[in-house]
């Protein structure tokens, strides 16, 4: 079967059923890395919002929550590990979907579904254990009360979420959401929605309760923007550029609406001098250039020590030049196109500005010369950096790594913290003890010692500064989508005994 007749034509999943955009408008798909259209997605606008916030509002509360969001957890945990069954039958397919709409190494996609459905069992077992832990006392200095803690669903969320790793970054919010009882609004980015709506497909095969997980695709101002201000909402999870995050804060603060926000990165990689030169190497590619560096915690700064600084950019040079850029689909394939024209341009610019800068480009900056079409840009690795360059200070999302040298440990350390955002850092060196100073030191919500961006679906996920806030992934990603309430008893036959009584007539 050619490639592009994979591509499915679907409506928005709306109540459990598909439906045509009320305004019957259409988005057109691109294969980035053939230029090709191949398809097309519904653009859902304010109408179809309210259609999709209302049916998840229904299935919030339909029969007192009996079949939902006051079920048994295992009855919702059924479900969860339903869907995750589903996506490993569906991986092949469901990763062609992605690497076609995205760009991405088939490889790279396929390691991305079997995430996803790790995620949807994880937190189908934590959606068992939820029930366990209900009613947990409080200890109380008072004899004559009692307390204890419910945790309830928060309600209707509505989840926004970006186009880097598309059906992932939307099971690390839907799976908890879903786990915790609520009922989700999904608006995956416009940019790569293919598999989204596909999970659509999949929660009606498994007989989800319809209205439990909408999905709905479209503009982020036609779509987004409605869904975030909408006041039947309870929560908004999103997952995207600050700029973006900055908006939906304003938005949501009007109805002192909660939010969490995983934004984006400028992530540092510190490399000391007592270290095996290639195997670091590997680790600062991994780091900079898997996704072709569309990851929100590309370590995309990264700090030498002065003494390895010229050996280990040979390599760098030597490892960069063996990767395989080719169209994502063939065998091998390590670095596929990125996203968009839009998102070419962009990474372009970063470097053409950093040139002006006084940057040098050490290796790549360029379209590889044996692929014509598609987004592709070659690994690009940037040194004579100053830390007033744009290219130091601002997160590029490709394949683009700027390089800095430093001396001593506090030189790193203070390098590393020199941004506004704190998603990840990442430090190598054989000196654990050092590694451990380091890990407290950098200001980030994710630091990783002797390597770069492994993500387990049990450890949190989240930034601190302008990266963001709140966790993901973990017992933290649920409590995310969990309200926490305190019911406390008066439990003594003893009036209270604050007033006097009244006298008896
Ligand atoms: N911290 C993390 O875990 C994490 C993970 C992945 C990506 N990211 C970040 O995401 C960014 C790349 O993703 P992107 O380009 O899709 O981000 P983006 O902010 O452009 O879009 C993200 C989502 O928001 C929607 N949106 C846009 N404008 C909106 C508005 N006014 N109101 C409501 N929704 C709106 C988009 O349609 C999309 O669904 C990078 O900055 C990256 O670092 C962060
Ligand atoms: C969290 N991760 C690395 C899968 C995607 C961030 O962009």
């Amino acid at each position: 079967m050619a490639a592009t007749s994979a591509i499915p034509r679907r409506g928005l999943f709306i109540g459990g059923g598909w439906r045509e955009p009320s305004l019957g408008r259409r988005l057109p798909v691109v294969n980035p890395a053939t230029e090709a259209t191949i398809g097309d997605i519904p653009a859902a606008t304010a109408e179809d919002v309210e259609l999709a916030v209302s049916a998840a509002r229904d299935a919030f509360g339909r029969d007192g929550g009996r079949h939902w969001s006051r079920a048994p957890g295992a009855v919702r945990a059924k479900y969860l590990k339903a869907i995750a069954a589903k996506i490993k039958d569906k991986k092949s397919y469901l990763a062609l979907l992605e690497t076609l709409d995205s760009g991405k190494p088939l490889d790279e996609a396929a390691g991305d579904m079997e995430d996803v459905a790790a995620c949807f069992e994880y937190y189908a077992d934590l959606a068992e254990a939820l029930d366990g832990k209900q009613r947990a006392p409080i200890s109380l200095p008072m004899e004559n009360f009692e307390s204890y803690v419910l945790k309830e669903p928060i309600g209707v969320v509505g989840l926004i979420t970006p186009w880097n790793y598309p059906l992932l970054m939307a099971t690390w919010k839907v799976a908890p959401a879903l786990a915790a009882g609520c009922t989700a609004v999904l608006k995956p980015s416009e940019l790569a929605s293919l598999t989204c709506l596909e999970l659509g497909g999949i929660c009606a095969e498994i007989g989800l309760p319809p209205g439990v997980l909408n999905i709905i695709t479209g503009l982020g101002t036609e779509a987004g923007a409605p869904l975030a201000s909408h006041p039947h909402v309870d929560k908004i999870a999103f997952t995207g550029s600050t700029e973006t995050g900055k908006r939906i804060m304003i938005t949501a603060s009007q109805m002192v609406k909660p939010v969490s926000l995983e934004l984006g990165g400028k992530s540092p990689l510190i490399v000391f001098d007592d270290v095996d030169i290639d195997k670091a190497v590997e680790w600062a590619m991994f780091g900079c250039f898997a996704n072709a560096g569309q990851v929100c915690s590309a370590t995309s700064r990264l700090l030498l020590h002065e003494k390895i600084a010229k050996r280990f950019l040979d390599r760098l040079v030597a490892w960069a030049k063996s990767i395989k850029i080719s169209d994502p689909l063939e065998e091998g394939c390590r670095l596929g196109s990125v996203v968009s024209e839009g998102q070419y341009q962009k990474i372009m610019k970063f470097i053409s500005t950093a040139r002006c800068e006084g940057a040098t480009i050490l290796y790549g900056g360029a379209r590889p010369q044996h692929l014509k079409r598609g987004f592709f840009i070659e690994p690009t690795i940037i040194t004579n950096v100053s830390t007033s360059m744009q290219i130091w200070r601002e997160e590029v999302f490709g394949p683009v790594i700027c390089i800095k040298e430093f001396r001593t440990e506090c030189e790193a350390v203070e390098l590393a913290n020199d941004t506004h955002y704190g998603l990840a850092g990442a430090v190598i060196s054989n000196d654990l003890e050092r590694c451990e100073r380091i890990s407290k030191a950098i200001q980030s919500g994710i630091v990783w010692i002797n390597c770069s961006q492994p993500c387990f679906v049990q450890a949190p996920w989240g930034g601190n500064k302008r990266s963001g806030f709140g966790r993901e992934l973990g017992q933290w990603g649920l409590d995310n989508y969990l309200s926490v309430k305190q019911v406390t008893k008066y439990c003594s036959d003893e009036p209270y005994g604050w007033y006097r009584p009244p006298s008896k007539l």
